[in-house]
Formats: structure tokens, sequence, C-alpha cells
């Protein structure tokens, strides 16, 4: 693949080198999940490990139940992990913090609260004054677009305003890491576009690192620095793919032949996993076994 070249004239080589250079922000170490499924325990995650970079935009893909929304609930603390460890901003994940936010598919806005409200919501939980909360709900709701409906309730918005008012909600809290878990993915494609654009616009203008979970392969490549690709059953890391597209990237990129090319390449590795390694390597290559016994003559007549 051709080294392109990004905005500031920077290849990509020195893109990645300049990324790696920055402060590891969210370490995941040989992280192993299961649950209890119809009486036996299931591993869905296991020796689950990362390293994202500060400002790094990560997108997680893999086939679905391949434990995406795990990983991302256990980064965001939601869940308890047995095994591994998670280091978010130099802290071991115990639970949820401040340091790091969560945006979900469903529209998880309180529904009896005005948009103003909902995004005041975390830094009034921290103790933060009511004056104080809503000067910061307002400049966040002014960086998405949404000062004019500071007074609507949620059931007054569109699908993308809400994820708008969510991204806000996430974000007024100054988290180190936002993980979005399929944000977009019940928007129409014209808004999840515009979405698409709208975050990659915040991203590069705050302090963010965003790992983000899709099934959307345009989106995982319009949108990433890296791919992290899961396989299933159990869930473990099948490969992790730097994006060597130039940035700010346009929504027609999509047609460039690097980005099909990238596109197919990602689509392979998720349709056709490897082995895994515990894998009998003498069953990859089953011998055809000839006929030890001669046949008897009324046999023969049948295909075998
Ligand atoms: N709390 C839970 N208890 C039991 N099983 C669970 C729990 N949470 C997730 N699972 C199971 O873990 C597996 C992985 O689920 P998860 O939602 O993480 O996958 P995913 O890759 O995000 O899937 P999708 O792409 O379909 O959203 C699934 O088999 C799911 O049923």
């Amino acid at each position: 693949m051709d080294k392109a070249h990004t905005s500031s004239h920077r290849t990509t080589d020195e893109y990645f080198k300049a990324l790696y250079q920055r402060d590891v922000v969210l370490q995941v170490d040989k992280l192993t999940q299961s649950f209890d499924q119809g009486g036996s325990k299931k591993v869905i995650l296991q020796d689950v490990s990362l390293q994202i970079h500060e400002r790094e935009f990560v997108c997680v893909i893999g086939p679905s139940g391949c434990g995406k929304s795990t990983l991302g609930r256990i980064i965001a603390g939601l869940d308890a992990y047995p095994s591994g460890e998670v280091i978010v901003d130099k802290e071991v994940v115990k639970g949820p913090s401040a340091s790091r936010g969560m945006v979900f598919q469903g529209y998880t806005l309180f529904p009896w609260k005005t948009v103003k409200q909902n995004v005041m919501f975390g830094p009034i939980m921290e103790g933060r004054s009511k004056s104080n909360a809503e000067r910061s709900a307002r400049e966040w709701l002014d960086i998405v677009g949404l000062s004019k409906y500071e007074n609507h309730y949620p059931h007054q918005l569109s699908g993308g305003m809400k994820q708008r008012v969510a991204i806000a909600r996430a974000l007024i809290n100054e988290p180190k890491v936002l993980i979005m878990d399929e944000p977009f993915g019940a928007l129409d494609p014209y808004t999840r576009q515009k979405m698409q654009k709208h975050l990659l616009d915040l991203w590069r203008n705050i302090d963010i690192t965003i790992v983000f979970i899709t099934h959307d392969m345009d989106e995982a490549v319009l949108l990433s620095d890296r791919i992290v690709v899961l396989k299933a059953n159990p869930g473990e890391v099948q490969d992790i793919i730097e994006v060597p597209l130039a940035r700010p990237r346009a929504p027609d990129i999509v047609t460039d032949s690097r980005f099909l090319q990238l596109k197919a390449r990602i689509n392979n590795i998720v349709h056709n996993p490897q082995p895994q390694p515990d894998f009998d390597p003498a069953l990859a290559e089953m011998p055809d076994i000839p006929r030890m016994v001669p046949l008897d003559k009324k046999d023969q007549q049948v295909n075998h």
C-alpha cells in the first residue's frame, strides 16, 4: 500500500511513529471474561491484550457475539472481570469513573430530563454547583450544535440529535477515553455519515481517545487509526490493523481504491479467521485415506 500523506504532509509512517510515542492511555492485559450460559461457563473473551495511545481512534470489529460489547463494558467499568487487567490513565479499572465515558447504540438519555439537564447530569453527580454544571452543559451543547434545543425533551429529537446529546453528556466529564458501542447503528445512512464527520471533527479538536465498536467495515476504516479485529468463540484478538489513510478523510474516501483494498483485507480477516493457536496442526491437512481392504465386486459398483 502506498505511503499516504497526512494533511500536515507527514507520511503515514511518520504519523504512526508519532502515535506510538504517545503515552499508553488504555492497556488491556490478558483479559478474560466468561458467563454462565445454559448451566455451564462459556468463555467470551480470552487473553485479550491491547495498548491504545493517547488521542488514538481505535475501532473494534468482529463477528456478532465475539465479545465486542463485553470488552467495551469492561473498559467502561460497567462489568467486573475475573482475570487479566485493564488500566486507563494509569489506574486499574474497578468500576465506572469520570475518566471513561460511554455512548451506546440505544438512546440512553433520561426521558424526563431536558437536553440541558441530561448533559448536566455528570457534573451534578460530581458535586459541581448547578450554575457551574449549567455553564459547562451550554458549552458542550454549543460544541455539538444543539444550543437551540437545550429545553427540548429527548422524545422531541431525531436519533442523530439524541446521539449528539449523548456524546455531549459523556464528554462534559472530560474522560480520557470515550467508549462508543455501535453509536450510529440505529441511524439512517445520511445521518450516520453526518455523525461520523461530526465525531471526527470533535476528536480532532479535543484531547480524547476513542474506542469505537462497530459492525460496519466502511465505518471502521473511515474512522480509525487502528482497527482491532476480534474473532469469536472465544473472543480473541485476531489482528490489529493500521489504517494508513491520510486525514482528514472525506466521506467519498469510501470509493478510493486504497480504502477498498484495506476493507477487502479486513473483510478477509474477519470472515476467514486463522486457526486458533491451540488448534491441532495435524488437523489442518487431513490426508485422503486409501482403502486398506479390497472391495468385493458388488461394492465396487457403488460410488464410494
Ligand atoms: N451478562 C451476560 N450474561 C451472559 N452472557 C452474556 C452476558 N453479556 C454477554 N453475554 C454473551 O456474551 C457473548 C458476547 O456478547 P457481546 O454482546 O459482547 O458480543 P458482540 O460482539 O458485541 O455482539 P454483537 O456484534 O452481536 O453486538 C454473547 O454470546 C452474549 O450472549
